[in-house]
């Protein structure tokens, strides 16, 4: 299923209807590949409710890596999804064209005990799961360590807002980004589900980059412990973890700390820094931070 350039070609013509999900590997006996809202009427078993959510969960994976690569988030193969559905945990494979993602093509681990359960078929090619899979554990594993918490689906970006505002972090010698008083805030959850509020202060932890993607693990599970309420950790110029209690959380809150990142640099080069209220805020009094410190407050003005 690989062509001779590296890049995945689709092609459940040729394999998967013939040998759904190439269920020797995967035990499966229908043809799992269709989405279930596809899946023509009829008599459902419960093996075939859970045949199609699964299909519905590898073809999601895909269709997003499609939709990120548009975005500019998961180009030049790096960067991905991962979905956990249930006991189940879907990671896309290593240095292959995200945009080009077949379902067939996803590993799949338990949940909780990460161990391997699923691997692409041979007819996927010489296929490795993502080097972010430490990482995307790492960050599964706040689910199943705190109470109240729940991680549902991570998603790894190389998104340019994310690189830029960590190198504006690195100018000003900073190992988080900060932030307060936007809109866009209010669509990022704590790590115990509480939603933030327009008025308060977002703190997103930055770590250094490695040369190799999984020796990221021993510094983000640092950071995850360090910042127990964030709900992501920036990459110093390489990208963004950002993790959800479901996809569509993980999806939204990626959204939001990208606009979040944008507005952060346009604003600086029109002069106002986003770490701080803006002046005659009425909501002093009522803020939090993401962070157990103390807030930030603008500076006293010179006279
Ligand atoms: C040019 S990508 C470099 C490696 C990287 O940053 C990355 O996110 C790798 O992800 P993959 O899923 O391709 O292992
Ligand atoms: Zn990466």
């Amino acid at each position: 299923m690989s062509s001779q350039d590296g890049s995945l070609v689709a092609g459940p013509g040729r394999c998967c209807s013939a040998v759904p999900f190439c269920c020797s590997a995967s035990g499966h006996t229908s043809n799992a590949l269709e989405p279930a809202r596809e899946r023509a009427a009829g008599p459902w078993s419960s093996h075939d409710q859970r045949d199609a959510e699964e299909a519905d969960t590898r073809l999601l994976i895909a269709e997003l890596c499609k939709q990120f690569y548009h975005l500019g988030w998961v180009t030049g193969t790096g960067g991905g999804v991962s979905i956990r559905d249930g006991h189940n945990i879907y990671i896309a494979p290593s240095g292959v064209q995200k945009e080009r993602l077949h379902p067939i093509n996803m590993f799949v681990l338990d949940y909780p005990s990460f161990q391997p359960l699923i691997s692409p078929p041979a007819c996927s090619g010489p296929l490795r799961p993502s080097q972010c899979t430490p990482l995307f554990l790492a960050a599964y594993r706040i689910g199943i360590d705190r109470p109240g918490a729940e991680v549902g689906s991570v998603i790894h970006t190389h998104s340019p807002e994310a690189v830029d505002v960590t190198i504006l972090c690195e100018l000003r010698g900073e190992d988080a980004f900060v932030i307060t008083h936007h809109e866009m805030i209010k669509g990022i959850r704590r790590n115990s589900g509480e939603y933030h509020r327009y008025q308060d202060e977002l703190v997103i932890p930055i770590i250094d980059n490695t040369p190799q993607e999984r020796d990221l693990e021993e510094s983000l599970s640092e950071a995850i412990r360090r910042h127990p309420e964030a709900p992501a950790v920036l990459v110093r110029r390489h990208g963004l973890y950002v993790w959800g209690r479901s996809w569509r959380d993980a999806k939204t809150q990626c959204e939001c700390l990208d606009a979040l990142f944008n507005a952060t640099i346009r604003a600086r080069l029109l002069g106002c820094d986003m770490r701080f209220p803006p002046a005659g805020s009425k909501y002093l009094h009522d803020r939090k931070s993401t962070e157990a410190g103390p807030l930030r407050f603008p500076e006293p003005q010179q006279q």
